[in-house]
């Protein structure tokens, strides 16, 4: 005997139930199935609707029943051949009259007991099994439609009847013994009392119906179809990348489904369980797809966990206080409280100092259970034993479930860092000895980003998101957009990170698109559907999006936009910058920005601040981080510096190479920046910074070769204006150089603790004199290189090279967890 459930869904309308037919017709001839159908979709609610209308008087409930009415004879109609359609009609007619004189009843003495509401709730399916059992019933498939009021024997206790096995089981056996027909409709849901009394089952009665009949009648397998493709990994509203779970075991099924992933209902598995027959859920509406099956011991699946659990609407209770420490009856009496309360408690944490115990519980049920709370512990919070309740609301439970967790060391660590690095703050925590679920309490606002964030570490097929908030789309940052969007393909798929630009904006415009910007037309996208650029919007929608993995990126060299890092940190979202600004303010607020990058687990990089795409940065911190110390820095940090000056000569105008320079796009937005020497100072304080020392900027001797009257220029016209004019000046240094057979250099130099920055003529012997280009080179001399230097070099300029050494760090953060 084959036992199919088909679900509401399944069974919504004509179109629907017709698909059932054909996931029926499809089986083999050669066994017998039991069919089990739910009320037609909707109807169950609506029942319970006009119920209660009735009971209250208001005579609005007819309007119900006749939708109620109206909705069958138009399955009928819609399903039954015109020549058949009378008989089922008729019988159709019968129940509805039956169910209209009991809703008539309610109306009238103004009373709806359990027992009436079960006797209105039970037509949803002795409707839909009528109709459906017609429907079937043509020459090949001759159909029986049983009543499992003759089979299904429960106590009185109506709305939530339970099953008397002893009975049931054998009654199921004789009474299917004598059914001779290939297909039997069954009616899900609804049972009979020991008196005869119509019962029915509770939420998911149908399903249970089902496995009953499945365990009793020793089926191979129970189907349970339904309008999903099985138990997913996470809940597909909120992760759109989980995907249906091929096979997972009765334990793990329950624990799925006890929080949240209402597939099936837990007390469904129990009868089959017991046999230990599979249960396959399939889809009616994707029925080729694998589904999912639920068995004894299932097959691993290369993760650590099988799917993630979500429950919303949850309220804390927090009691504490020091007369609760080593009283063993004090839960005992919590428990109790609550309990006769009706309260159902979803969690449960004690401390061990048992000096607090938490409790979760449904939103809906705060007041009495601070009612039942307070009323228990009068006493105790009259003589201030324990401290008053604390109760907090808006929450969430999510869970990590799976068997194979069990004695793996690292699966809450994991997930505990994967929430910390999205600055997800966990609340509460509980996981039991069996090692088959660990659940946090986080805020409800939190949950789509948590649930995202754990289901791609813990599955290793799925790609890992990086979200990029990009500010500043000039010369670098449209580079950087260039250099994403050809990578895109390569990092999807030998990396599995899937690189998103989520916004992007420029001193005008902003534009911000979830599912990521498509990178081909991003500029007329910018330029056409972005809104006005302001600061506090971006922020604010950067942080309302709420994604998991952010990255902001400062592509400008705006002071305002580096004056946001730490807002940005504060949220746990990580900051990648060629801009040099934030890090050249005063130290404390370098200190600063550093410190709440670790105290938010975000990573706060800037590579680029110092020659561009060269690992500068990097390489130091290495250095220090291993112990070194830095005893002296010589360089080359000006990529425009050394172009213009390399490209210099009696033959070329100074304003002219500066302002190739600029064209190039060595120079900063400001070339001001750069021939004043402010760039070169920046850099260099940068990396005295970075070697540990506490330094600022005007703690920086610079050595100016410009003539003051160019940089008081009011505007940057005005300077190359000024420029020009003092052409004179720009060839004596040239003279000066070849005279001596000498090149110049602005170069940048710190040792015991004093730095400089200013021209210098460098002879042929001197490691800058071949510094070709918009190069820059380092020399570090430190503890550990304290003869020859450990040399840095290279491009130090450009869009290209700075892009890359952005999407470096970016690269550095993706690949961090
Ligand atoms: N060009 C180079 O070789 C290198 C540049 N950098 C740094 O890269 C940064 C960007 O340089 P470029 O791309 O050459 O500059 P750019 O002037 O070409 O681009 C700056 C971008 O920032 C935007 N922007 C400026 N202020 C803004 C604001 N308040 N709000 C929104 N958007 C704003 C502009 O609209 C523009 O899209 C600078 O901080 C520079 O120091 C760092 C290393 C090398
Ligand atoms: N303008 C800078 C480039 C960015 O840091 C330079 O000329 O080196």
């Amino acid at each position: 005997m084959q036992v199919l459930k088909f679900g509401g869904t399944s069974v919504a309308s004509a179109k629907n139930i017709t698909l059932v037919k054909s996931v029926i017709f499809e089986k083999s001839s050669s066994d017998q199935i039991i069919a089990v159908v739910s009320a037609l979709g909707g109807i169950t609610t609506q029942l319970v609707n006009c119920s209660a209308m009735a009971a209250a008087g208001n005579a609005e409930y007819l309007k119900e029943l006749a939708q109620v009415e109206q909705k069958h004879i138009k399955t009928v109609q819609e399903l039954i051949p015109l020549k058949k359609q009378s008989k089922t009609m008729g019988k159709v007619k019968v129940l509805l009259n039956e169910l209209e004189d009991i809703c008539r009843g309610v109306y009238l003495i103004h009373e709806l007991t359990t027992k009436t509401s079960d006797k209105i709730l039970s037509f949803g399916e002795r409707l839909s099994s009528t109709i459906i059992a017609d429907f079937f019933n043509d020459m090949d498939h001759s159909t029986f439609l049983a009543d499992p009021r003759d089979f299904m024997v429960t106590d009185s206790n109506y709305s939530h009847a339970e099953v008397d096995f002893e009975k049931t089981n054998p009654r199921i056996v004789s009474y299917f013994k004598d059914v001779k027909e290939k297909l039997i409709v069954c009616p899900g849901f609804i049972a009979a009392s020991v008196e005869g009394e119509i019962t029915t089952l509770g939420r998911g009665g149908s399903d249970y119906t089902a496995s009953i009949l499945a365990a009793a009648l020793n089926s191979p397998e129970l189907e349970i179809w339904t309008d999903v493709s099985g138990m997913m990994t996470a809940d597909p509203r909120l992760v759109s990348s989980a995907y249906a779970i091929r096979e997972i075991s009765y334990e793990e099924a329950m624990e799925l489904s006890h929080f949240g992933a209402k597939v099936i209902y837990p007390p469904t598995i129990q009868p089959v369980l017991k046999k230990n027959i599979p249960i396959h859920i399939k889809n009616t509406f994707k029925k080729d797809e694998a589904g999912t099956v639920i068995k004894q011991a299932s097959a691993t699946n290369g993760s650590l966990i099988k799917g993630l659990s979500s429950i919303q609407n949850i309220a804390l209770f927090n009691l504490s206080g020091s007369g609760m420490v080593g009283i063993p009856n004090f839960s005992h009496r919590l428990f109790r409280a609550l309990s006769a309360a009706k309260v159902n408690v979803v969690m449960i944490t004690q401390a061990s100092s048992e000096h607090t115990i938490c409790v979760g519980i449904d939103a809906g049920d705060v007041k009495k259970s601070q009612l039942a709370i307070e009323n228990e512990f009068t006493y105790e919070l009259a003589m201030h034993k324990i401290d008053p309740i604390q109760i907090e609301k808006d929450l969430a439970i999510i869970a990590l479930v799976g068997s194979n967790m069990k004695e793996k060391v690292g699966v809450s660590g994991t997930m505990f860092s994967v929430l910390g690095q999205n600055g997800i703050n966990i609340k509460a925590i509980a996981q039991g000895s069996s090692e088959k679920n660990i659940s946090v309490v986080i805020y409800e606002r939190e949950v789509k980003k948590a649930l995202n964030s754990l289901h791609e570490s813990f599955f290793l097929s799925e790609k890992r998101r990086i979200n990029l908030f990009m500010i500043g789309v000039g010369n670098v940052g449209a580079a950087l957009i260039e250099q994403l969007k050809k990578q895109k393909q390569y990092l999807s798929q030998q990396h599995h990170i899937d690189l998103r630009v989520v916004a992007m904006a420029n001193s005008k415009k902003m534009l911000f698109q979830e599912g990521g910007i498509n990178l081909k037309n991003w500029k007329e996208n910018l330029t056409e559907n972005g809104e006005a650029m302001n600061v506090e919007d971006f922020l604010q929608q950067m942080e309302t999006l709420n994604l998991r993995n952010s990255i902001f990126i400062d592509n400008t060299a705006n002071a305002d936009i580096a004056s946001l890092y730490k807002k940005v940190l504060q949220k746990s979202i990580s900051v990648v910058t060629p801009n040099k600004i934030a890090c050249t303010n005063s130290y404390q607020e370098y200190l600063d920005l550093k410190r709440t990058a670790l105290q938010y687990k975000a990573k706060f990089l800037f590579e680029t601040n110092v020659g561009a795409g060269l690992p500068v940065i990097n390489t130091l911190n290495d250095l220090i981080k291993s112990g070194d110390e830095v005893l002296k820095i010589e360089a080359v940090l000006s990529g425009s510096l050394n172009f213009i000056f390399n490209n210099f000569g009696p033959d070329v105008k100074f304003v002219d190479i500066v302002r190739q320079a600029q064209v190039e796009g060595y120079t900063e937005p400001d070339p001001r920046i750069d021939l004043s020497g402010v760039d070169v100072k920046r850099k260099i304080l940068i990396l005295i910074r970075e070697s540990g020392l506490d330094m600022e900027t005007d703690n920086i001797t610079a050595q100016a070769f410009i003539p003051e009257d160019c940089m008081n220029a009011p505007s940057i016209d005005q300077f190359f204006d000024k420029l020009g004019e003092h052409e004179e000046v720009f060839q004596q240094l040239v003279k000066k150089a070849e005279k001596e057979g000498k090149k110049i250099k602005y170069v940048a130099s710190f040792g015991k603790g004093k730095a400089e920055t200013g021209l210098r003529f460098v002879e042929e012997s001197h490691p800058f004199y071949n510094l070709e280009g918009k190069d820059n080179i380092v020399l570090f001399t430190t503890k550990r290189y304290p003869e020859q230097p450990l040399v840095i070099k290279g491009a130090g300029a450009g869009a290209e090279v700075t892009a890359s050494g952005i999407f470096a760090d970016i690269m550095r953060i993706a690949n961090a967890n």
